[in-house]
């Protein structure tokens, strides 16, 4: 049986009340070297719904783990029951070595900070006040704050972007900056191990990458986190490893690159998507559609350019294995054909087609149930996209059914032509 044993609320999750000394605190102890958070086979119900179930997660230092899944997975549930601010009813949970079972709150509190999704204070507290919270499991039960602990929320302050408002009460700053008040107070409590739910959820997008940055620099200076983030591109962007949680249970865990792809995206989140890679960061960029439903079907796809790159990763997305050619090495479809893991024939650029690249392009095309001709001039400046006009001919013999569409045809369109002339 589970439920709420933590802090009143989460707002105060992880942040030990500071009557609850005592000597020869574990957390004071050297830390052995081991993973900084070690959750296995995790378990957490809710009277009948098993919000976690069987969950393992392990997370070394210098390390950023994203944590990722749709809407109910699960992941704020781990997160929590992380702090120990839920009981688990099965499996164990170990911070820096040593089960949280065995820890006090302050012990806990010092070796893993957390920024909920929720500031659960309804309180007027000045903003200073509660990042001055951040140093509770320091204090004894008869301290006031002392020096050391007001550098370390200046500090924290000072890395969230917080000062401005220090003075002015929680109740009264936006929802981003209250956000950022959250950050600031994981911060001071100077922890191993962070915590975050959403961190980025409510922040315009200088401050969403400044938190990120500076998330990233915690993991690099050897200390550890894990975020629970909607936002796929962003995690592939800073995390170390992601981690695929759905109906509770970890789908996939491993490095972006290895675990976010197309089908991925389709198991955990029921959507249908296309996983290039984001030319100014390197990483895997995802974009998802709606469900589509089609049959899958073999498509090769003729055209240059930008807009033949939008038809491939369409159809690569609605599950259709696709294939491309002829185009010049380097053209923006086959830059999406190769992150689609299309087959494509390519030529250097300004050869132009030859015939052995054009029948290596029909035995593809050969093998398709449909071509999809993609119209347009590809960029090219006389209007006429050469690869196209060369190719054609000879795939249009190759394939039984060919369908010719815009350039800038919807991916609905696109999709029901290649449904319609496979029906
Ligand atoms: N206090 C609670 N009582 C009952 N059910 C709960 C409670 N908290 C969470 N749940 C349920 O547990 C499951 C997991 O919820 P959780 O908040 O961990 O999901 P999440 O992955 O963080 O979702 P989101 O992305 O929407 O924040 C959901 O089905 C949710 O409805």
């Amino acid at each position: 049986m589970s439920g709420d044993v933590g802090p009143a609320d989460d707002a105060t999750a992880g942040v030990a009340a500071a009557d609850d000394t005592g000597d020869g605190d574990a957390a004071d102890r050297p830390s052995a070297g081991g993973p900084l958070v070690a959750v296995r086979d995790l378990t957490v119900s809710f009277g009948d719904i098993e919000a976690v179930s069987g969950v393992d997660l392990t997370v070394e230092r210098g390390t950023l783990v994203g944590l990722v899944g749709p809407n109910g997975a699960g992941k704020t549930t781990a997160l929590r029951a992380i702090t120990g601010a839920l009981e688990a009813d099965e499996g164990d949970v170990r911070l820096d070595g040593d089960p949280t079972s065995e820890l006090s709150a302050r012990e806990v509190a010092r070796r893993v900070a957390s920024v909920p999704q929720e500031t659960g204070l309804s309180f007027d507290f000045p903003v200073r006040h509660v990042v001055e919270m951040g140093r509770t499991p320091y204090l004894g039960r008869f301290d006031g704050h002392d020096a050391e602990d007001a550098a370390a929320v200046d500090e924290a302050m000072a890395a969230a972007g917080v000062e401005r408002f220090a003075d002015r009460s929680i109740t009264e700053v936006s929802g981003g900056e209250r956000q950022r008040v959250l950050l600031a107070r994981a911060l001071a409590q100077e922890t191993p191990t962070l915590l975050l739910d959403e961190p980025t959820a409510s922040l315009d997008v200088n401050h969403a990458v400044a938190t990120m940055e500076l998330v990233r620099d915690i993991a690099d200076d050897g200390r550890a986190a894990i975020a629970a983030i909607h936002d796929l591109d962003m995690a592939a962007r800073y995390c170390d490893r992601i981690v695929v949680i759905a109906g509770g249970r970890v789908r996939a865990d491993g490095p972006p690159a290895d675990v976010l792809d197309a089908a991925a995206v389709r198991d955990a989140f029921d959507a249908e998507a296309f996983v290039g890679r984001n030319p100014a960061t390197g990483t895997p960029a995802v974009t998802a559609f709606p469900r589509s439903e089609v049959d899958s079907r073999r498509v090769h796809v003729v055209g240059t350019g930008p807009d033949a790159a939008r038809v491939v990763a369409r159809l690569a997305a609605a599950g259709h294995e696709t294939s491309l050619g002829v185009v010049p090495e380097g053209d923006a479809a086959a830059v999406a054909a190769a992150d689609a893991s299309a087959r494509v024939v390519t030529v250097p650029p300004f050869a132009g087609v030859d015939d052995e690249s054009l029948a290596a392009a029909s035995e593809l095309a050969a093998d398709a149930d449909v071509a999809v001709v993609v119209g347009g001039d590809g960029g090219y400046s006389d209007g006429t996209d050469p690869y196209r006009m060369d190719s054609c001919d000879r795939i249009a013999g190759a394939v039984e059914r060919v369908v010719e569409v815009p350039s800038d045809v919807a991916g609905e369109d696109l999709l029901a032509a290649v449904a319609d002339a496979t029906a």
